[in-house]
């Protein structure tokens, strides 16, 4: 099996396809996926357009249904694993409602869980410190950065303390400098909380500088052609990707993406 240093199996995904029915045929969008991703795991899923990296990532989360192999997520159906609130998923856009505080979006999920109003305020101060937003509580959405406002669905996603954070390009949208900032405070984060992270991107550095694992997916059919365990320690400054294991591992990343790129 793939578990590794005694770390327990919190996602384990065997032969997982998914084909959608469309008007014009089937489209294969996973194909015989075989994964497991350990406790405390940060695996990026990287890959052209169309690969299944959205695909799979809703898949754990039960917002699609596998039409062949198996998949479990903390021991149990990713049907039953949503419903006991397995994981925080964040969506590509930081989908905030304008009408609301930032503290009144992070608090709207736990409102709808049935949180008791002092709860809530403990969780939302807790976890606008976790994200670097201390202070930002009583801002409305639009009052804030693009990154700022990424910053906080972070927060909503962290807000009932799931184990697993599922992350679908969060950072896709920001430039280069948020971005490297997010990552790194994405990083502490996960240090600090241990979480298990499912991180899609089309970015290779930030797929090398934020993974334990990459996993390589290629289209037609949507399947995993590389899974690359990195030997970066868990601890990361920026200045690492100028290192030659780092450079090594986005070379062997590019080479992956290269030999499944169809280019039309
Ligand atoms: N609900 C759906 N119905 C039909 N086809 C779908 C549906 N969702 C995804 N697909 C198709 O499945 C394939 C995989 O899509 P998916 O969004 O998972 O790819 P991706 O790797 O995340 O792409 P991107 O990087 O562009 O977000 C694509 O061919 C897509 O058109």
């Amino acid at each position: 099996m793939q578990s590794r240093g005694g770390a327990a199996p919190v996602i384990t995904a065997q032969g997982v396809d998914l084909t959608f029915q469309t008007a014009d045929g089937p489209v294969h969008a996973l194909k015989g996926v075989d994964l497991t991703i350990n406790q405390g795991d940060f695996v990026s899923f990287i890959g052209p357009s169309g690969c299944g990296k959205t695909t799979f990532l809703r898949t754990i989360a039960a917002l699609e249904t596998p039409t062949g192999g198996t998949l479990s997520v903390n021991g149990m159906t990713a049907d039953a694993a949503r419903r006991a609130r397995a994981y925080g998923y964040v969506f590509q856009a930081p989908g905030l409602y304008p009408w609301r505080t930032i503290a009144g979006n992070i608090s709207l999920p736990l409102e709808i869980m049935g949180f008791s109003k002092a709860d809530r305020a403990e969780r939302i101060a807790r976890v606008l410190e976790l994200v670097d937003l201390g202070g930002f509580g009583g801002k409305y959405p639009w009052q804030l950065s693009g990154g700022m406002q990424q910053r906080a669905s972070i927060a909503r996603a962290l807000a009932f303390d799931a184990d697993i954070l599922l992350m679908d390009e969060p950072f896709g949208a920001l430039d280069e400098i948020v971005r490297d900032h997010l990552n790194e405070a994405l990083l502490e984060l996960w240090a600090r909380t241990g979480k298990t992270i499912g991180f899609v991107t089309h970015s290779i550095p930030e797929a090398v500088f934020l993974s334990t694992r990459i996993v390589v997916m290629s289209p037609r059919p949507g399947r995993i052609t590389d899974i690359i365990d990195s030997p970066l320690p868990r601890e990361r400054p920026l200045e690492i990707r100028d290192t030659p294991e780092f450079l090594a591992i986005a070379h062997r990343v590019r080479e992956g993406l290269r030999a499944g790129h169809a280019y039309d």
